[in-house]
């Protein structure tokens, strides 16, 4: 029976290096696939992976119907085995219901590729969607990391170094290793994240350690897995 899945996990935990290796191995087996995006960092109608691998995408915008897409895709006498959905949080509640629709009514698998929730901690539209509508809910298996070892479960925005919480929803951009812009990313454990404590606060406090004396210990938590 088809299903709808949605991988989810922070920034930076192999979303869509999982997305791109799911639809080689469908394709090595003559298996046919859509592949959707919507505002991925390397441009518009791209799949990309820190890793280096990218393909070519179609461009999911706000009014995008994908039920009216794969029907008329099949009305062309054009396959489709299965849908990858990448950046999924982003697709609006209508779009989710869409693809719920296409497995239930076509029998097409459809996998959703998404972070759970905003630099805030507050869902995401589509994700929220997804978490209300999906089959199953995964977790990759492996763990992007905060800076002190712990399993990363927060998503930060920083910006000139300093963690924000308040701001625009959506702010495309990468994790501060690979972020030339203003705006960039921090992966963090919960207990860093509420205590607004990315790694350039990190380094400041462990120079001054007068000021935030309280928690050098909980730097030193080894990784979980
Ligand atoms: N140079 C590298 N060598 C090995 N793995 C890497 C390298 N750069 C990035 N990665 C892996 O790629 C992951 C990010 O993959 P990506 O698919 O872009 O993540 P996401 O889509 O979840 O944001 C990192 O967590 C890390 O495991
Ligand atoms: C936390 C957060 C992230 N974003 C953006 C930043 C990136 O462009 C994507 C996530 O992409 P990834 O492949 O999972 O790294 O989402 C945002 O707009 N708002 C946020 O709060």
């Amino acid at each position: 029976m088809a299903e709808l899945v949605f991988f989810s996990g922070t920034m930076d935990c192999g979303k869509s290096t999982l997305a791109l290796q799911m639809d080689h191995n469908h394709r090595a087996r003559q298996r046919v696939g859509l592949i959707f995006t919507k505002l991925d960092r390397m441009g518009e109608s791209v799949l990309s992976s820190r890793l280096g691998l990218s393909m070519e995408a179609h461009e999911v915008s706000d009014d995008l119907d994908f039920w009216d897409v794969v029907v008329e895709h099949l009305t062309h006498g054009q396959r489709a085995d299965y849908l990858i959905c990448d950046e999924a949080q982003f697709f609006t509640a209508v779009q989710i219901e869409q693809l719920a629709r296409i497995v239930d009514e076509l029998g097409i698998d459809v996998t959703c590729f998404g972070i759970t929730a905003d630099f805030r901690t507050e869902l995401f539209p589509g994700s929220k969607r997804l978490f209300e509508l999906a089959d199953r809910v995964q977790v990759l298996q492996v763990a992007a990391l905060c800076w002190c070892g712990a399993r990363a479960t927060h998503n930060a925005r920083i910006i000139d170094g300093v963690m924000v919480v308040e701001g625009e929803q959506v702010v495309v951009g990468d994790t501060a290793a690979a972020s030339d812009s203003l705006v960039e990313y921090e992966v963090l454990c919960r207990r860093h994240y509420m205590r607004r404590m990315n790694s350039h606060a990190a380094r400041l406090a462990s120079a001054t350690p007068d000021v935030l004396p309280f928690d050098l210990d909980v730097c030193a938590v080894p990784p979980r897995d």
